[in-house]
């Protein structure tokens, strides 16, 4: 008896497993709502009460293990591979970063902003690509987030070429210029709350951050979705705007960054 008891649970184990790490994941990738709702709140809970750790640990205990040190690609590939095979994260991801990536080198810029560090995954993708006197801003509201990125930045080897600034984007734009000693940004890479990315941007402007040829690029325009700065963006005759087709990060479901040029 004692057996079969012993059979039906490890067998029921097994299906649950089965059901959490392929059968659902496969399913709800085609979803918006429903990846957010599976991988951003679901597993994220489940996670955090089994193993005792928060995700950006867990992602910073994956790049400790399978990254070299001062090798910001092979942080990169650590970072992409826990994120499609273990845990999803909301770091910009494989597929959009080529296009950011692109963005970059194309803009060849001196100065940049980031809003929305989270674990310093975009952050590390950037500032690979900058030339050594180049300036990085990123700024993180969520000191725990805070924490972790710098651990991540410092071991892929940049940690000199950023500038991680802990508070509020509403708070610290209008204080770019005084206290950090900026004129204007040529890059500016949005990807914090979707409800901040208009205010942020007029912000930007008001405080006069954004030069004739300024570019700002926007992730996640789709999903989650700002409608109200793409609306703006592409609308306004300040700015000349295109859309680059993607996927929400790590899934099949339709996303995209907008990079919009300033005009002045
Ligand atoms: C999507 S994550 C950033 C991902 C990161 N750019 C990457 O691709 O690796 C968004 C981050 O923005 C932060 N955030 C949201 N609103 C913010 C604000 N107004 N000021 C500063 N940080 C903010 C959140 O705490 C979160 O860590
Ligand atoms: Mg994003």
């Amino acid at each position: 008896m004692w057996l079969t008891l012993l059979y039906s649970c490890s067998g029921g184990a097994a299906l649950l497993y089965i059901l959490y790490r392929w059968v659902i994941p496969s399913i709800v990738q085609y979803h918006a709502g429903l990846a957010l709702m599976w991988h951003d709140v679901i597993v994220e809970r489940l996670l955090d009460v089994l193993t005792r750790s928060t995700r950006p640990q867990r992602l910073l205990a994956a790049v400790q293990k399978n990254a070299t040190r001062g090798d910001p690609r092979s942080v990169v590939k650590a970072i992409d591979e826990f994120c499609r095979y273990t845990e999803w994260a909301m770091n910009v991801g494989d597929e959009k970063g080529c296009i950011l990536d692109s963005v970059v080198s194309e803009v060849n810029p001196a100065t940049v902003l980031e809003l929305g560090t989270y674990c310093g995954y975009s952050t590390v993708r950037i500032a690979t690509l900058l030339p050594p006197d180049a300036k990085l801003i990123t700024l993180e509201f969520n000191p725990d987030f805070a924490v972790i990125a710098r651990q991540v930045i410092a071991w892929a080897g940049q940690e000199e070429k950023v500038h991680l600034v802990e508070g509020s984007s509403g708070d610290l734009i209008p204080k770019m210029k005084e206290q950090f000693g900026v004129k204007s940004f040529d890059l500016v890479f949005l990807d914090h709350w979707k409800d901040r990315y208009l205010p942020d941007a007029k912000l930007m402007e008001e405080c006069g951050l954004l030069g004739k040829g300024s570019v700002l690029l926007a992730d996640n325009v789709i999903c989650p979705g700002s409608p109200d700065y793409l609306d703006y963006v592409r609308n306004s005759p300040k700015y000349r705007s295109q859309y680059f087709k993607s996927h929400l990060e790590y899934t099949k479901v339709e996303d995209g960054l907008e990079k919009s040029v300033f005009l002045g």
